[in-house]
């Protein structure tokens, strides 16, 4: 069964769509420099207002490790992702679950991924000027040689038209999609939201 992520969500009532048309979970980005930034206060009211069994993701690029625990507790995030150079010795965060976004320009992107303890890799698309939520394509070839050997989250320029080929192409653990569902950065759109998910659920 494919897992799916909604990321970068600044709006109860976007969250609350995507949880209705089945997201697994739920992505909230505490990266100032990202148009989908949310504040602790943002966040913890998007994480309180959420349905039971929705897995909450707080997603940091190279922050220090006492932000990311002093936010992952006040808004009660269940998983942290890292989305920027962090190395394996900054992807521990015990007890809490961690997803450690790698992005993939060529097979030397994946030198030494055997050595990141986490929950699951999350391959991105490289851009020479972000860390993310580009809608910049991925590596889906490299990335299905990974995902046949430990959990791997597909992401980076999905959308409802790809999602499907894109799971039977890679065979992820999860998907995780930000601007392909977007109305505007940071705002989702609700038929698209429920359009990724269909589609995504109907593939393989
Ligand atoms: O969404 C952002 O603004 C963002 C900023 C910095 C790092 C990662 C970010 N988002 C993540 O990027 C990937 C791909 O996004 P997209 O679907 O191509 O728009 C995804 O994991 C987002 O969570």
């Amino acid at each position: 069964m494919i897992r799916i992520k909604i990321c970068g969500l600044t709006h109860v009532d976007d969250a609350l769509q995507a949880c209705a048309c089945g997201a697994d979970a739920l992505g909230l980005v505490f990266y100032e420099k990202s148009p989908r930034c949310v504040t602790r206060e943002q966040a913890r009211a998007i994480v309180a207002a959420l349905p039971p069994f929705v897995t909450t993701v707080g997603l940091f690029v190279n922050e220090s490790p006492e932000t990311i625990r002093e936010i992952v507790d006040f808004c009660g995030l269940d998983v942290i992702q890292l989305h920027g150079d962090e190395g394996p010795e900054a992807c521990l965060f015990p007890p809490h679950r961690v997803l450690k976004a790698l992005r993939v320009r060529g097979e030397e992107s994946l030198a030494g991924v055997e050595h990141f303890s986490v929950s699951a890799l999350l391959l991105d698309a490289w851009h020479p000027d972000s860390y993310g939520g580009t809608g910049q394509l991925g590596d889906w070839k490299l990335a299905a040689r990974l995902a046949a050997e430990r959990p791997v989250i597909l992401a980076g320029g999905l959308n409802p038209e790809n999602v499907a080929e894109a799971i039977r192409q890679v065979r992820p653990y999860g998907v995780d999609v930000s601007s392909g569902v977007e109305s505007s950065p940071g705002r989702k759109d609700p038929a698209l939201v429920a359009a990724f998910i269909r589609n995504a659920r109907a593939a393989l």
